[in-house]
């Protein structure tokens, strides 16, 4: 099981060297991370995976869907309870949207006998349900007394053009899986779930590169370009559960939330019109990386630490100081980490004619406040990336541990 998770992190993280790349030829019997080499070695010899039959678990100690590889189809949904829905109703569909995940993360119908077929014939294909509590759950519930601070609104930011109607909600989904059909025959299945309970707020729909599409594994790409995910913290890493997850022993308001985690949900148009008018080396110097290979400008390959000092022949900073990589760097930013876990999307031609594509960007943290916000706050101040994006929607939701076998999730938080 070590291994295998070992596995499915490395991919994740992207920065897959030779090892991660062999990992993936390894197999076991069941559990997360399960590849199987069904479709034969790659150019490399890596053998690719068998996309259908991955399975993620949908019992363990963190949800699946925060350090689960990267899957190439993803669908967020916001929703809000009823009028007149409370604990009772949310208890209820809590219980009916586990029952519906679990059985849906290993490959079988939903419960009822009313599937409705959409993913017959397909495997689990790394499906992951990842479910969330946003700040106004607690007052429609009478759980304010149980709200973590966490949950305190994000403050604005200059760069933030939200729409309401597009951001926070009661309750929140994150499905993804490798194949499109399992991920929409999910989200039919839970929305369908949510009954008189709950009606849908919001829905935004993400995707990222398939499984077996590069000759080996790597680092995910964006929609302009860029190889995107390099220096997110590593599992191996000794502080990256204290980064990422509540700690066991946490109390008060928090005490439900043990091995939970926070994610921001922010959707940030791409202006690609203007970015694809910067030539190579402009684009390059707005991240501070090649683009090629996500190499820092500074020499060395994709893995290479940034040297944030060195100087140009020009007597000017080779990563510029108000170069992204830079700026969002944990060491500028008083050691402030998150685990960016994103997809990009795509939903159209807006009506002045561009795209409107970008990223759902949706990182993870112990605590906003000592991810998203400063990191935020400082690129708000001077990125070079920021005139080519623009933050249209955003939340913030408390995602509590993953089941135990014969516990639904929330429980902890809505039984006790
Ligand atoms: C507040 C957090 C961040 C937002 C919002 C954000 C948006 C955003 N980023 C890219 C592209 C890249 N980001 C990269 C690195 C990077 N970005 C953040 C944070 C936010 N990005 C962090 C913490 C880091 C890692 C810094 C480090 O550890 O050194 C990179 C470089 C490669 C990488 O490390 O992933 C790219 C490329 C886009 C396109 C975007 C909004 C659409
Ligand atoms: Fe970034």
């Amino acid at each position: 099981m070590t291994e295998n998770l070992e596995i499915s992190r490395r991919r994740m993280l992207g920065t897959v060297g030779a090892a991660g790349a062999a990992g993936l030829a390894l197999g076991a019997a069941s559990g997360a991370g399960v590849y199987a080499a069904a479709a034969g070695p790659s150019a490399d010899g890596t053998a690719l995976t068998s996309v259908g039959s991955t399975e993620a678990m949908f019992h363990g100690k963190h949800q699946a869907g925060i350090t689960t590889p990267l899957q190439a189809r993803g669908h967020l949904l916001a929703f809000d309870l009823a009028p007149g829905a409370g604990r009772k109703e949310a208890t209820a569909l809590l219980r009916r949207w586990s029952a519906t995940a679990r059985a849906l993360m290993a490959g079988k119908p939903a419960d009822g006998g009313q599937d409705t077929g959409i993913a017959l014939d397909a495997g689990p294909s790394s499906l992951t349900v990842t479910f969330g509590f946003g700040h106004s759950f607690f007052g429609r519930t009478g759980l304010t007394a149980r709200r973590p601070t966490e949950l305190d609104a994000l403050p604005a930011f200059s760069a933030d053009a939200l729409d309401p109607k597009r951001s926070n909600g009661d309750l929140w989904i994150q499905i993804g899986s490798d194949d499109a059909l399992v991920a929409f025959h999910a989200l039919r299945a839970l929305q369908k779930d949510a009954g008189d309970a709950a009606r849908v707020r919001w829905q935004m729909n993400g995707f990222n590169r398939s499984p077996g599409a590069t000759a080996r594994p790597m680092t995910a790409r964006n929609l302009m370009g860029q190889v995107d995910g390099t220096g997110n913290p590593k599992p191996s890493e000794p502080d990256f559960d204290r980064r990422i997850f509540v700690p066991d022993g946490a109390s008060g308001p928090q005490a439900w939330m043990a091995g939970g985690s926070y994610a921001v949900v922010r959707r940030i148009r791409m202006l690609l019109d203007d970015w694809e008018k910067l030539p190579l080396e402009k684009q390059e110097r707005v991240i501070g990386r090649r683009k090629s290979d996500g190499a820092p400008l500074t020499g060395g390959s994709e893995t290479t630490e940034l040297d944030l000092n060195k100087m140009g022949p020009d007597g000017k900073l080779v990563i510029p100081d108000n170069a992204h990589a830079r700026i969002s760097a944990p060491e500028q930013n008083g050691g402030a980490a998150m685990l960016r876990r994103p997809f990009s999307f795509h939903d159209g031609i807006a009506p002045d004619g561009t795209p409107d594509a970008g990223l759902l960007f949706i990182c993870w943290q112990a605590d906003p406040l000592k991810g998203f916000v400063p990191v935020q706050r400082k690129l708000d101040r001077g990125d070079a990336l920021s005139p080519f994006l623009r933050h249209e929607a955003s939340g913030l939701f408390a995602v509590p541990g993953g089941p135990a076998e014969g516990e639904y999730v929330g429980q902890r938080l809505l039984e006790s």
